[in-house]
């Protein structure tokens, strides 16, 4: 067995592992990095970037199919494996940043193998033992396939298996309507495929409800069948009969089913021997997203237990990065932490909910709005669903709702605000371009000083004394 010596080990070439070895290398720290799958792990093989690219191809065939203002195409045609080798082009496109030859052109050693703790300071991957001053366990999630009677009889697709289906699903059933369901949905109605999402509780469940309902009825205006409150009792079907899942609320037959129930952090990593303390969640961590159990070991991403996404893995790491390679003392945080659902409309949101603001700051908390048809822009464009909402306390947002066209980018200004705790006035002094969608937003802010401005009789005293004596 080979012995390698070095500064820090990252197990796991995810957007939360490269992110610590990228900048720890760069920094001048000898960095081993461990890859036992695919380089670029879930977001560039089997998530954020296979689907947003399905997803860009399905708005294609939809804005052809749905021809307005005067301008209309023909008869439109869909080339499935055409859209999939769209997708794997800009899997393609994108990989060399993610590259094992890229990450030893920075310095790092990197071995492609399974890494397991064989010790408190030792992981074996690849025939060799690794001693390191610091861990870091980037080792993501995969597809929750939960234990429910039949599905081992029948052809399940997940995440990792359903973009590289080339023959079109006639009917897409998709057990699960949290934002995989629903994107996955949405792309495959747009390309074609009948489609029934079945929702053990409701859809989009973690999302205010209010904006959620908006991406609902869009989808179910579209011609996906969403059935809520449906919990999956078992799954019958074999070669050529297709799929049932049969639920409380009726059983519904397609021709292939994706699960899309959540995710199972991957833990099969010699835990134990590391003396590494975990949950089903994930691994035990402090604040600083150091194990609580063995201190030269940390935990980025969707193996730390919190928020799934790629932006927070990309945060845990650079925190990781100013802990493991410089020493300092860091805190990770979930009040500026955003996320956004690709359907169309998107639905982004930063920081708090109206439902959980109003429970963290009761009556000191102001919900402040503008709607989409009230934008120059949004109506010039045919894009009036939608709302901005900001939940605004002691003139400072601690959250921000935004559904409607373009969404996820509308929701910027909202994470740089909340994430400085800058106040609305960082808004209503901004001047911004005419006509905008980022208008909503400045609405919305101002809307809290309206009432102080246009309702206060002080202000109308002042206003009509300067009337009068000032020069
Ligand atoms: C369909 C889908 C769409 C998504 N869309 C978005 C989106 O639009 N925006 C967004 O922000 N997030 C999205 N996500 C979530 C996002 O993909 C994850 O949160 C992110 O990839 C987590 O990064 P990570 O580095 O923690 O883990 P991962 O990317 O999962 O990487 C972990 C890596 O560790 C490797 N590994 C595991 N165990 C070992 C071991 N013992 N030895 C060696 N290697 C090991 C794995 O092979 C893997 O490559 C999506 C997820 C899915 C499934
Ligand atoms: N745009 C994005 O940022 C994006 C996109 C996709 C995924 N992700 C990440 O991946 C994670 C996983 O996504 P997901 O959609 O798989 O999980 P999820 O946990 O968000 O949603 C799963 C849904 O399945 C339902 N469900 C669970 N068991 C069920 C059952 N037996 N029958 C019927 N319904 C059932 C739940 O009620 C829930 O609504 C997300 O939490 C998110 O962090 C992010």
């Amino acid at each position: 067995m080979d012995r390698i010596e070095t500064d820090i080990c990252v197990i796991g070439a995810g957007s939360g592992g490269l992110t610590v070895a990228a900048g720890a290398v760069q920094m001048g720290a000898r960095v081993v990095l461990i890859e036992a799958g695919e380089m670029g792990g879930d977001c560039l093989n089997y998530g954020c970037i296979p689907s947003k690219a399905l997803i860009a191809a399905a708005e294609q065939a939809h804005r052809m199919r749905h021809g307005r203002f005067g301008v209309t195409a023909g008869e439109v045609q869909v080339d499935f494996p055409a859209a999939k080798d769209h997708v794997r082009a800009v899997i393609e496109a994108i990989q060399p940043m993610d590259s094992q030859s890229r990450f030893e052109g920075l310095g790092c050693t990197v071995i492609r193998a399974r890494a397991r703790f064989v010790s408190e300071t030792e992981v074996e991957a690849g025939g060799h033992r690794i001693k390191a001053r610091r861990f870091v366990l980037a080792t993501g999630s995969s597809p929750l396939v939960p234990d429910i009677p039949g599905l081992d009889g029948v052809e399940v697709l997940t995440n990792e298996t359903i973009f590289d289906l080339r023959e079109r699903p006639e009917h897409l059933l998709v057990v699960g309507g949290g934002p995989i369901g629903m994107e996955m949905a949405q792309a495959h109605r747009r390309l074609g495929c009948r489609v029934t999402v079945i929702e053990g509780s409701k859809g989009l469940p973690k999302d205010d409800p209010e904006a959620a309902a908006i991406v609902l009825d869009a989808l179910r205006a579209e011609g996906v069948e969403l059935v809520e409150r449906a919990k999956v009792e078992r799954v019958s079907g074999g070669p050529g009969q297709g799929v049932t899942v049969h639920t409380g609320a009726g059983d519904f037959t397609g021709s292939h089913l994706l699960m899309a129930v959540g995710r199972r952090v991957n833990l099969d990593t010699g835990l134990d021997a590391g003396g590494v303390t975990h949950s089903p969640k994930g691994i035990e961590v402090d604040r600083g997203l150091r194990s609580v159990s063995n201190r030269r070991v940390y935990a980025v991403g969707d193996a730390a237990g919190g928020m799934q996404f790629t932006h927070v893995a990309g945060y845990h790491g650079g925190l990781v990065v100013r802990a493991a390679a410089l020493g300092l003392p860091v805190k990770a945080e979930t009040r500026h932490i955003p996320w956004v659902s690709y359907t169309d409309p998107e639905l982004a949101q930063v920081g708090l909910t109206e439902a959980q603001a109003r429970e963290a700051h009761g009556g000191r908390l102001k919900v402040l709005r503008a709607n989409f048809d009230e934008s120059d822009r949004a109506v010039a464009s045919g894009r009036q669903e939608g709302f901005v909402k900001v939940m605004a306390v002691n003139g400072r947002p601690v959250g921000a709702t935004i559904v409607g066209a373009h969404a996820g980018e509308l929701i910027a200004p909202w994470c740089m605000a909340i994430a400085n705790k800058l106040k609305l006035t960082a808004f209503t002094s901004t001047v911004l371009p005419y006509p905008t969608l980022q208008e909503a937003g400045k609405r919305a802010a101002g809307s809290y000083y309206g009432p102080q401005l246009f309702e206060n009789p002080w202000v109308k005293r002042a206003v009509r004394l300067v009337q009068r004596w000032g020069r």
